[in-house]
């Protein structure tokens, strides 16, 4: 990995500011957007705002090169995609330092970003001989056989939150299965994707792989092309529902990762230690909570309550808001002045509400952080389940404390919010715990941990948190379809 000196900042910006389609850079007939960093509220410059013609230029030549690409041999493509691992690796600091200026995560942080991506992208490109049919031995000399083949072109359209790593991350699948890729970046933070194009440029043939940035318009032009056959999003569910309806039209298939309001339950024979680490990581302050799998809605049993509470209170101050690209940093800064606006809006709300707040809900007043989109991190003790910081996703750093007693009363109140993403579960015994990972509503459950993902663990949601399953085979699968061929000799 190439280390990045801090006085480089603005020297590692992408120098390209285009979208990158069919090969080569395209001057933007959108036009452009200014982009900005969080931290301080500086202008980074300017990026592309890709529109319906931009859009249709790029679904064209990713059109083009899948005529091409579609009958590749899947070890070329392979070797390609680890080529692309192997560059993101090297170049894994300065893209971290450029998220950082971008989305506001601390620099820390997002340094195992690029490196997460590079594992996906490896993963998907040992699975290529794996995109296999099946055959049936009909009787009379019949052979029938299934083949597993790529869809065409595919849009992957992102979330901020992790900007890079969704870019570099979600490219490898479609492509490591024969198809082409148009990418949105997101529009709060495209630099890096922009980046990563100026470094894997010539890496695949031209075509497979377009990056395009730009806002809802970019993306609505994305779902409406009649000419790609499935969109995939990660972002939130007001957007996956849009999308889903737009889809609806031409029967597009989706994956949709959406939003979550993930429940942490912590029985009275929890390792206490364990939970209290386990409800502080997994609510991710260090990116400001920004995190669909934060599990911000905490449980604990009455017996425990105050001793539980009083070390998450602890616990938290190892989170102080800093300059993002500050290597000391333990805590970033929200998106924008609009979001960070959202998030004391819910503190505001919360308040009135009678929740309790323990710790943080302010702007904090350090001289440096004035021009950035900062807050302390929150919590709130004695929330009841019907208060809307228990019930909507607030993507913040605020953390809700609730006590439960009864076992039925605590599953009632753990699933009754329209989402169904992730939760977590503390208690020593086994049978408490399979227990209560089978009446979780949610697609991923963690047991005496929260927050990490698991290559090859398939990743997604219940209910109104998604469609589909990621990070895993199922991601590869979902970009094939099946044809079958009936052989009579
Ligand atoms: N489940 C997951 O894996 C996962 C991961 C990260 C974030 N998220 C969710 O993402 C949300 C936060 O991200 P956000 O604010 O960027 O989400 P968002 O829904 O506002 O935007 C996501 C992407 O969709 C695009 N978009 C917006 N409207 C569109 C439309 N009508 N048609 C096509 N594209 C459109 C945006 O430009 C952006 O690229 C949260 O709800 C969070 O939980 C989910």
């Amino acid at each position: 990995m190439r280390e990045v000196s801090q006085g480089r900042l603005n020297e590692i910006l992408p120098k390209k500011r285009d979208l990158y389609y069919g090969g080569t850079w395209h001057v933007p007939l959108g036009g452009y957007s200014e982009t900005f960093n969080p931290g301080t509220g500086e202008s980074l410059g300017h990026c592309a705002d890709a529109n319906a013609v931009d859009v249709k230029a790029a679904v064209s030549a990713a059109r083009k090169a899948f005529e091409t690409w579609r009958y590749s041999k899947p070890l070329d493509r392979a070797a390609m995609l680890r080529k692309a691992a192997a560059i993101l690796r090297e170049n894994a600091e300065e893209l971290a330092l450029i998220d950082a200026q971008n989305c506001g995560n601390p620099v820390t942080e997002m340094a195992g970003d690029a490196l997460h991506a590079a594992a996906q992208i490896e993963f998907f490109a040992g699975l290529v001989t794996e995109i296999k049919g099946e055959t049936i031995p009909m009787g009379g000399g019949v052979t029938n056989m299934t083949l597993r083949e790529p869809l065409g072109v595919c849009a992957r359209i992102v979330a901020y939150n992790h900007p890079l790593m969704f870019c570099a991350g979600k490219f490898a699948a479609p492509i490591a299965a024969g198809n082409t890729v148009v990418m949105k970046a997101p529009p709060q933070a495209p630099l890096s994707a922009v980046r990563m194009m100026e470094l894997l440029d010539g890496v695949f043939p031209p075509g497979v792989l377009n990056v395009i940035t730009g806002g809802t318009p970019s993306g609505e032009a994305l779902v409406s092309h009649p000419e790609i056959p499935m969109v995939t999003l990660i972002g939130s569910v007001p957007t996956g529902r849009a999308i889903a309806r737009q889809a609806a039209n031409q029967l597009k298939q989706v994956i949709l990762e959406l939003g979550g309001k993930n429940a942490l339950i912590v029985y009275p024979d929890a390792d206490l230690e364990q939970a209290i680490d386990g409800a502080v990581r997994g609510m991710n302050f260090a990116w400001c909570g920004q995190s669909c799998g934060s599990t911000s809605r905490v449980f604990v049993h009455d017996a425990v309550y105050d001793q539980v509470l009083a070390g998450i209170l602890e616990k938290v101050k190892r989170y102080r808001p800093g300059i993002p690209t500050d290597r000391a940093t333990t805590m970033g800064a929200l998106v924008s002045r609009a979001h960070l606006d959202k998030v004391l809006g819910y503190i505001d709300v919360a308040k009135n509400e009678g929740a309790e707040l323990v710790a943080g809900g302010s702007v904090p007043q350090t001289p440096e952080l004035q021009n950035g989109f900062y807050v302390e991190p929150t919590v709130f003790a004695n929330v009841t389940s019907e208060m809307r910081i228990a019930r909507e996703e607030v993507f913040g750093p605020v953390l809700s404390v609730l006590k439960w007693h009864d076992e039925e009363k605590l599953f009632a109140d753990v699933n009754n919010v329209e989402y169904g993403l992730t939760g977590a579960i503390f208690t020593k015994d086994l049978a408490t715990a399979h227990r209560a990972a089978s009446r979780i509503e949610a697609g991923f459950v963690w047991i005496n941990r929260a927050g990490p993902h698991f290559l090859g663990a398939p990743y997604g949601g219940y209910k109104q948190s998604g469609i589909g399953r990621e990070e895993s085979i199922d991601e590869l699968m979902a970009f094939t379809q099946i044809k079958n061929i009936n052989i009579t000799f």
